[in-house]
């Protein structure tokens, strides 16, 4: 049966085990709004494939890049505990998907698409609050939009992180921008993180509708209308994109870029938009062009996937930095989780 994609404001989870392990005080106590799947995760698998690098100027520089920091998070490190066995074996990495927190357009609920607005205070604390969620998820590179938004929420959560590392904007622009921004000590690299930043995952262009207000336009043009220009798979707002446009650019990058990361079994990041994150959850669950047009993202709400044998697993959003999150961990993120307590205890 294709999966029908609705909300549902208790969940978290999506796999039967896990959420028959919330008892009834957690359940009325998770109230994020969260994409579920009616067939579970069982069945949201990614065949395995290994993509190819196209723009491989771009793709080398990201490796290169991504290979600046620690390959082995010493806190994963086998060499620490047995522990390190089970990530060894299990070659999974964590994937964290998270729309930017609220913009000072989404305030006045002004169509955005690729103009570079900041959060507005209610973002900012948004993100924190997100950064809380996901402190304790080990993360080794962060990718970005090349929008304010996106970078500012990702740069905010990272302040929540318990790890501790420092998240650093790679400059790739020119070979003096790369050359002027090196790091010239292991043990720092060590304790950074790098943020890729990428036009490709900049919301999708909204044309002649950017700066509009959501209300009055709807007024003007009527709300089958603009609900058409917003949620319809392939059809443009007046020379802007659809969301298939959208995703041909933004799924591609995700391919090209992200994916192998994860198969390297570096632990990803993701901090972009309602509509590129729409895209590439749309690939990552295998959900029809039907079934997308009824997916919602809330702005700072961080998603967690797990890459594990060519196959991407929702696990739901984190609740908290402790609790009940940990219902949406594999073991090897709650030995993780661990490793920071008795660090920090
Ligand atoms: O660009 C915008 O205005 C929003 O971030 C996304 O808008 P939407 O909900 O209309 O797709």
């Amino acid at each position: 049966m294709a999966a029908e994609v609705y909300y549902q404001a208790i969940g978290t989870l999506q796999s039967h085990s896990y959420l028959n392990n919330l008892n009834h005080h957690q359940k009325h106590q998770n109230n994020l709004v969260t994409l579920v799947s009616r067939d579970f995760i069982s069945s949201n698998g990614l065949s395995t494939r290994r993509s190819n690098c196209t723009g491989q100027r771009n793709c080398s520089v990201i490796r290169s890049l991504a290979s600046q920091t620690s390959v082995v998070d010493p806190v994963l490190s086998p060499s620490r505990s047995n522990a390190g066995d089970t990530y060894k074996k299990s070659n999974e990495a964590a994937l964290i998907l998270i729309r930017h927190g609220e913009s000072l357009w989404n305030e006045k609920n002004l169509f955005t698409g690729c103009v570079d607005v900041p959060l507005s205070k209610k973002g900012i604390d948004e993100a924190i609050e997100a950064g809380k969620r996901i402190s304790s998820i080990p993360v080794d590179v962060i990718f970005t939009s090349a929008l304010i938004r996106a970078q500012m929420t990702a740069m905010l959560a990272m302040t929540q992180h318990r790890r501790g590392k420092v998240p650093i904007m790679m400059h790739n622009e020119s070979e003096q921008a790369r050359s002027w921004s090196q790091v010239f000590s292991e043990d720092t690299k060590e304790q950074s993180i790098p943020v890729i930043a990428s036009w490709q995952l900049n919301e999708r262009m909204y044309g002649e509708l950017q700066g509009l207000n959501k209300q009055e336009t709807a007024d003007r043009y009527g709300k089958e209308q603009v609900h058409e220009w917003r949620r319809s798979y392939d059809i443009p707002p007046p020379n802007g994109e659809s969301l298939e446009m959208c995703a041909e650019r933004a799924v591609a990058y995700f391919r090209d870029q992200i994916e192998p990361q994860l198969l390297s079994g570096k632990n990803v990041m993701i901090s972009a938009h309602g509509n590129s994150l729409r895209s590439i959850i749309m690939y990552l669950d295998k959900l029809t062009s039907q079934e997308v047009i009824s997916l919602e993202l809330s702005t700072g709400i961080p998603m967690l996937y797990i890459f594990k044998e060519g196959r991407f697993i929702r696990r739901g959003s984190p609740i908290g930095p402790s609790e009940a999150g940990v219902y949406a961990y594999t073991r090897r993120l709650a030995l993780y989780k661990q490793k920071l307590d008795n660090m920090f205890q």
